[in-house]
């Protein structure tokens, strides 16, 4: 029996086009003022603002649904100028909440572990991108027995070409597992919006590959050699967040690599990866680790039995896998 996830979407992506409104707002200011967590990566008020909206709208909508998100309120509750300016912001799309509240739905968001339905939830994936001015994107994903189902991943600032400087920025990417990936506008009305194949080139040689901006997250040199060893002459696409994923998805690039560092052992978050691979799935593409294994969301919050990611067009995987020449 198939399932209709015809309200999850419809939710998924209504909830990631008003935190968009947040971010956005945010991102307009000239200071977005960034705290540094224990882990010492940034996190901002557009985080947790992003955060507290879309835990919000899955508890109207979904009230028995554990939501696995990336932030909690801790930092916040420690920084109470911080936590004004997060309310301040969450009361322009819902007037008169509290700062208790906007922590309580903060913390809606911490089911911390694996269970047969939940949703997953990066509130800005690539919080750098975000307070440099560059992408940043919105990533939920409902996955159920393991599987990501519904992914709604909003891209405030990307544009409708790559290649176009004057196109216009914002969209978002909506799929559901067995019926396709989709573009929508992320400003508009329109819910449907526009169905995206992967690049329908049948082998990698003069084509394109994206990986991290961010050198510490991905091996910015192996990834160059194994594309040269297939044959790419393009520069890489250095970009922030699960953008990557979209671009991938919509045929601008072939190749999305996440190659882990040497002598590093850095595990995968769910949250960084469920929406982004389900995009690129449903569009026609491929996604597994280093080693051809698919991503596990079993062991949520993180991706504990896979090493890196490889999101490829669909047509030449595992060619590109065996360029990797992992040992
Ligand atoms: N050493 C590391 N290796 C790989 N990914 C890392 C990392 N340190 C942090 N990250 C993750 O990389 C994400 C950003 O990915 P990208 O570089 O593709 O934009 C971060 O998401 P957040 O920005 O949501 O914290 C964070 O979860
Ligand atoms: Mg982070
Ligand atoms: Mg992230
Ligand atoms: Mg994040």
């Amino acid at each position: 029996m198939s399932t209709s996830y015809d309200r999850e979407r419809e939710v998924a992506l209504h909830a990631v086009r008003k935190a968009a409104t947040l971010c956005q707002a945010v991102q307009s200011q000239i200071d977005p003022s960034v705290i540094e967590k224990e882990d010492r990566t940034p996190v901002t008020v557009a985080d947790f603002g992003s955060q507290a909206l879309i835990c919000n709208a899955l508890r109207e909508a979904f009230p028995d649904d554990p939501i696995i998100a990336e932030e909690d309120s801790s930092a916040l509750r420690k920084n109470q100028g911080v936590l004004l300016q997060v309310t301040q912001q969450v009361q322009q799309i819902r007037s008169g909440v509290t700062p208790n509240t906007v922590c309580s739905w903060i913390d809606k968001g911490n089911a911390g572990e694996y269970s047969d339905r939940f949703w997953t939830l990066d509130p800005i994936d690539g919080t750098k991108g975000f307070v440099r001015g560059d992408q940043y994107a919105i990533a939920l994903a409902l996955v159920v027995d393991g599987v990501p189902q519904v992914a709604a991943l909003a891209c405030p600032n990307l544009p409708a070409d790559l290649d176009d400087d004057d196109a216009p920025t914002g969209q978002a990417f909506i799929a559901v597992r067995g019926d396709g990936a989709y573009q929508v506008s992320l400003n508009g009305e329109d819910d449907s919006g526009t169905r995206i194949h992967t690049s329908d080139a049948e082998t990698p040689a003069n084509g394109r590959f994206t990986d991290s901006f961010v050198s510490a997250h991905s091996a910015h040199d192996m990834a160059k050699e194994t594309g040269q060893r297939l044959g790419i002459t393009a520069d890489p696409i250095r970009m922030d967040s699960q953008a990557k994923y979209a671009i991938v998805a919509r045929g601008d690039a072939e190749i999305y690599f996440r190659l882990p560092r040497p002598g590093t052992n850095y595990t995968e978050k769910i949250w960084d990866h469920a929406a982004g691979m389900l995009v690129v799935e449903m569009a026609g593409g491929t996604v597994t680790d280093v080693n051809g294994d698919p991503l596990d969301f079993t062991h949520a919050p993180l991706l504990t039995e896979n090493t890196g990611i490889v999101a490829t067009n669909g047509h030449f995987h595992d060619q590109v896998l065996d360029a990797l020449e992992m040992d």
